[in-house]
């Protein structure tokens, strides 16, 4: 009896990659999560822990991102591109598996107009309401959760203090991108409140796009008030939006710049921990408080 090696495949799992073409003022956004396998003679790795053979998957990870610099096109294009130069590589590699998923995003509209860089997530977010009697009092809290949107420019930040561990550069033109969760509380329990959902539904996005952002606080804080001038019977607005980070990914060790203002399409790894998270409430001050509309509705949702 001997014990052998069996099948085996190895690659890098879940590379986000956000690869953004600014060739116009009108963005074209590509959002995928790509998986690689090799495939081929690994076998002295696995038996005796020699790595000749071994390509990394931290090299696969950086294919992918070098790769999306040239444009991305379809998943399947894309997917066809890597396979082919990773199955090609090195003789003893003998064929690559490439797993593509895409997300689709939308254009937000502003004035009934598609915005030219700014981008919602369709899929996934959830309406809400919390109505609470409190004696004779009917308190409503409406809401939505995980209302997911992301701007490709329009988006600086700097201008913070910085301690001995602040090491943020600071940055005039980076992708913003958050899921917004929202609730609001009428002063009223007998509104139209559908219509008033969808208002403030369009105040979120529409102020979301237009907001030049220099903080997603100063963006949080727009929307907040944005939505208590277009509804004047909302008291108050509590906001929790993560800052789902978009790092540009640094290319230059293969020769690739990736600086906007210089390159037609910039490539973005899209990180999902740890995350900001910005949350913040804007109210009327002439509109008396009441906590009793929040008890047991804790955080977000
Ligand atoms: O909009 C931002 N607000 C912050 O408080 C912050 N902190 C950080 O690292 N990046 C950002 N971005």
């Amino acid at each position: 009896m001997a014990i052998v090696l069996g099948p085996n495949q190895y690659g890098k799992a879940e590379v986000r990659v956000v690869a953004v073409d600014r060739s116009s003022p009108r963005h074209e956004l590509v959002d995928l999560n790509v998986s690689t396998s090799l495939r081929g003679d690994f076998a002295a790795a696995h038996t005796r822990g020699d790595n000749a053979h071994v390509l990394t998957t931290d090299a696969q990870k950086n294919t992918v991102f070098a790769f999306a610099r040239d444009g991305v096109g379809s998943p399947e294009a894309f997917g066809l591109r890597l396979a082919r130069h990773l199955a090609a590589s090195y003789d003893w590699i003998t064929g690559a598996r490439v797993a593509v998923e895409s997300y689709g995003w939308e254009r937000i509209a502003v004035g009934g107009r598609p915005h030219d860089h700014a981008f919602r997530r369709p899929g996934g977010e959830v309406r809400t309401a919390v109505v609470t009697a409190d004696g004779d009092d009917l308190h409503v809290l409406a809401g939505l959760a995980d209302l997911v949107v992301l701007k490709t420019t329009g988006s600086e930040f700097w201008g913070f203090p910085r301690d001995r561990y602040t090491t943020l550069a600071e940055t005039r033109d980076r992708v913003l991108a958050t899921a917004v969760t929202a609730r609001w509380r009428y002063a009223s329990a007998d509104q139209d409140w559908d219509h008033d959902f969808s208002t403030v539904r369009a105040t979120l996005l529409e102020t979301f796009a237009a907001t030049h952002s220099l903080a997603l606080q100063q963006t949080l804080y727009a929307m907040g008030e944005a939505v208590l001038e277009a509804v004047p019977e909302v008291a108050e607005v509590r906001m929790s939006m993560p800052n789902r980070h978009h790092f540009l990914q640094d290319l230059s060790a293969y020769g690739l710049s990736n600086t906007p203002g210089e390159d037609e399409t910039l490539v973005y790894h899209a990180d999902d921990r740890p995350y900001g998270l910005i949350e913040g409430t804007v109210l009327r001050d002439d509109v008396p408080p009441a906590e009793v509309a929040w008890l047991g509705t804790p955080g977000s949702r």
